[in-house]
């Protein structure tokens, strides 16, 4: 069997980014950039104030208690029409544009107002409370790299150069397939021997998380017909995602069914835990990811696989590297197969990590994927591991 290293490897070997679109502003959160985006505006666009207050020429502030006569207000979004001369200051507000013929700005807890006249009270710097045009960025400077992924603040700077749209990649359309003549969908009657179809959900989900747009193809039976017909619909995909039906047992048909169809069969079975008999193919140009039917192995091959071929899809960098942690408790020693447990995780005061695997590791146990704040990473033939061991962990989005 492949090891979890070599299996992503070649899963990521033929992935290329989606083509691009053009999205408005609102709708590119959570998407990739496929191209830099340069500011069509200036930031500041002028010189303006800082404070509220009064411009000023410096020169004119240098002595103790300077008055000056007030001849007109600056507001933001209505200028000073004229210029202030010797002598002369504007009423000035924050994000106003700086009156011409001023070089400073002196906020009016400083100042003591008479009518037309102003007093300056307390000494000042010449040049304060200015933000001068372009101190932020300027016209042409390409702000957002392509790659970038956006999200909030990248969108706010989007706004800020000015665009009010930007070329992002397509979300991929990645096809879900379920399987299994016991699988009825949330909400369906459940008959005896039936089970409510967790992963077509769960898949969804992370796909949607993670930018794809998830295309439900509904539950295959486990028959030849049922199976052949619904992988058909996942022609003009990105990717297709299967979960069941990929073991040894006699009604463990997909396989089977997508060689009938002309999959080129890269890998079937792989050195991990849970999640042993994943597969990995491609039918006419279609990636097909198998995941075993198991909603933990199912899951936890998501986040180990699908992630990371999602993120190739949009162009980010596949793969997100693990972090350091403690062990919260005692592990056993592994077997050839790399595991993934499922574990608290908790920050301590003093900023470190520690993972605490659950005791029950089935990978049927859905309630404890879902309480689960990492996957602890054993690696095959680690040794026993007692409390305060370092070790690597993949942190769950949305981890309790
Ligand atoms: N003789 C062997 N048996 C098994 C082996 C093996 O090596 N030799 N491997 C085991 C491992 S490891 C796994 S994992 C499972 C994988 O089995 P399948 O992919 O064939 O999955 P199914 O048999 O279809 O289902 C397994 C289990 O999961 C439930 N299931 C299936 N789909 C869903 C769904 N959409 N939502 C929720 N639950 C689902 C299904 O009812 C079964 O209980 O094989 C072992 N066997
Ligand atoms: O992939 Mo299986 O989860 O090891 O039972």
């Amino acid at each position: 069997m492949i090891t979890v290293d070599v299996a992503l490897e070649r899963v990521l070997a033929g992935l290329a980014p989606t083509a691009t679109e053009v999205v408005a502003l609102p709708a590119a959160l959570g998407r990739v950039l496929a191209e830099d985006a340069c500011a069509r505006l200036a930031h500041p666009p002028s010189d303006v104030s800082a404070m509220d207050g009064y411009a000023v020429r410096a020169e004119d502030i240098a002595g103790p208690g300077s008055r000056l006569t007030v001849i007109g207000e600056s507001g933001a979004g209505h200028p000073f029409a004229g210029t202030i001369g010797p002598g002369q200051t504007v009423r000035i507000f924050t994000g106003a544009p700086m009156a011409k013929g001023a070089d400073s700005v002196v906020m009016q807890e400083d100042t003591a107002r008479d009518g037309d006249t102003v007093t300056i009270t307390v000494p000042q710097a010449a040049g304060r409370h200015v933000r001068p045009q372009g101190a932020d960025f300027s016209v042409g400077d390409c702000l957002l790299k392509a790659g970038t992924l956006l999200g909030p603040r990248q969108i706010g700077l989007a706004a800020a150069m000015n665009l009010p749209w930007l070329t992002v990649r397509r979300r991929p359309r990645i096809a879900i397939l379920s399987t299994g003549d016991e699988i009825v969908m949330p909400g369906d009657p459940v008959g005896t021997a039936q089970i409510v179809s967790s992963n077509g959900p769960a898949l969804a989900a992370i796909i949607a998380q993670a930018g794809g747009e998830p295309v439900q193809l509904g539950i295959a039976k486990d028959s030849r017909d049922s199976l052949s017909a619904m992988i058909k619909a996942a022609a003009g995909c990105d990717l297709l995602v299967t979960s069941g039906g990929a073991s040894v047992g006699d009604y463990d048909l997909v396989q089977d069914v997508l060689a009938e169809q002309g999959l080129e069969l890269d890998f079937w079975k792989i050195a991990i835990r849970p999640g042993k008999p994943l597969m990995y193919g491609k039918l006419k140009h279609v990636p097909v990811l198998g995941l075993p039917g198991n909603p933990v192995s199912a899951m936890v091959c998501a986040y180990v696989f699908l992630l990371p071929m999602l993120r190739a899809l949009q162009g980010l960098t596949p793969v997100v590297p693990p972090v350091a942690a403690r062990l919260g408790g005692p592990v056993k020693a592994n077997d050839g197969r790399q595991d993934y447990q499922r574990a608290r995780l908790e920050r301590r005061p003093d900023g470190s990590l520690v993972a605490t695997p659950f005791p029950r590791q089935d990978s049927a146990v859905v309630s404890g994927l879902a309480a689960a704040g990492c996957l602890l990473i054993r690696p095959p033939h680690a040794p026993e591991g007692k409390e305060g061991d370092p070790v690597l962990v993949m942190p769950l989005p949305d981890g309790g």
